[in-house]
């Protein structure tokens, strides 16, 4: 398939008004592209299904889902895309800063005062742009961030949504279950040797030790790396690996409820952190720090692939896998604006001007593409 026929198809959907999802995975060259075949909503809350899930937030509001059989697959590898490199600067320093300011400073007190560890505090930033094409951001985003999940969603009775997520929530094959602690950010500079704070260690370690806990009653043979440092786009964090195996009783569901939100979107402990939220936010995440992926999805694998062996070659293995990503570094497209959402998580250390930054930089992800 070439890249004009794949945009075409894509244009077409958009077009017509139907749902799609495009979407490449990190480290990846292949785009995908699902086409749902009416603009009917499918929901899912016990997420039995086969196709892409699109998740809120708050999983107390409805889950989507393009069903794997109402729709048409096309997949197209390149490395990159065709599409005009102007991008306009748009100014978003300013934007909320006292709001914001205040928000983390009633955070603050309260970690001090009672049972909360950490707050993840986030706000969105409207902005109008000359081109609101989605597809043309959602190339752009693909030619510039080669390790994030990048996608553009579309449903026409919930609206459009695209990112560059550099977190995965989990990602399961057959019984095994990967996930990960992604939390700490300082700007990416070239050549500058990195140093973390003890802040940055303490968010992040909050997090590993909440999704080491929460795995525990659904997984044996748990496995946790060290803490690396990884880039995603203009930015740094702090990164951990748990590798472990789903117990045979444990459903995919219970696994969803046990890490999702994790602290690195919600804070700890869950529920207070999710309450504090939820009052003083000040407005509705609705789709951001929630997860999309593919869900339940049969994917064939050759048992052995040692030539030498070749009468084990003839066993295929269908495993069942699943790859879900928290909507990080995301945007809703509403007419000819851009919503931009963007957080940090607030622990006692945390200085309100430096969260702020925090969050700016964050926003420049997409800032960056937007034209
Ligand atoms: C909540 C966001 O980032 C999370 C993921 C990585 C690092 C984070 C941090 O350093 O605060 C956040 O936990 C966001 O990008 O809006």
């Amino acid at each position: 398939m070439t890249q004009d026929s794949f945009f075409e198809a894509l244009e077409r959907q958009y077009e017509q008004q139907l749902p799609f999802v495009v979407y490449s995975r990190a480290i990846n060259s292949i785009i995908k592209c699902w086409l749902q075949k009416d603009d009917v909503l499918h929901t899912t809350s016990d997420f039995s299904e086969s196709g892409f899930v699109f998740a809120p937030f708050n999983l107390s509001n409805k889950s989507i889902v393009l069903p794997k059989n109402e729709c048409e697959h096309l997949s197209l590898e390149i490395s990159d895309i065709n599409v005009e490199k102007y991008f306009k600067k748009i100014d978003i320093s300013k934007n909320g800063e006292n709001n914001h300011l205040q928000l983390i400073t009633k955070a603050i007190s309260s970690i001090k005062k009672r049972n909360l560890d950490k707050v993840v505090l986030s706000r969105k930033i409207e902005k109008t742009i000359e081109n609101p094409n989605p597809l043309t951001i959602f190339k752009r985003l693909f030619n510039t961030y080669k390790n994030a999940m990048v996608y553009c969603w579309y449903h026409p009775k919930v609206g459009l949504w695209l990112g560059a997520t550099p977190e995965l929530l989990f990602k399961v094959e057959g019984q095994n279950l990967t996930t990960i602690s992604l939390a700490g950010t300082q700007p990416y500079t070239a050549d500058a040797a990195v140093t973390w704070t003890n802040k940055e260690y303490e968010e992040q370690q909050i997090v590993t030790d909440y999704i080491a806990k929460q795995i525990e009653p659904h997984t044996s043979h748990v496995k946790i790396s060290e803490v690396e440092t990884v880039r995603a786009g203009n930015l740094l964090h702090l990164k951990t690996y748990i590798h472990s195996r789903i117990q045979p009783g444990s459903t995919l569901k219970s696994v969803i409820e046990a890490l999702h939100p994790t602290p690195a979107v919600c804070g700890f402990p869950k529920e207070v952190a999710k309450d504090f939220i939820l009052n003083n936010e000040n407005y509705n995440r609705e789709f951001y720090t929630g997860f999309l992926g593919e869900l339940n999805l049969k994917t064939t694998k050759n048992r052995n692939t040692n030539k030498r062996n070749v009468e084990n070659n003839a066993y295929a293995m269908v495993k069942t896998c699943s790859n879900f990503y928290v909507n990080l570094r995301c945007m809703q497209l509403k007419d000819n604006k851009a919503i931009i959402y963007v957080g940090g998580g607030i622990t006692k250390d945390s200085v309100p001007e430096n969260e702020w930054i925090e969050t700016v930089n964050k926003a420049k992800t997409i800032v960056n593409v937007l034209s």
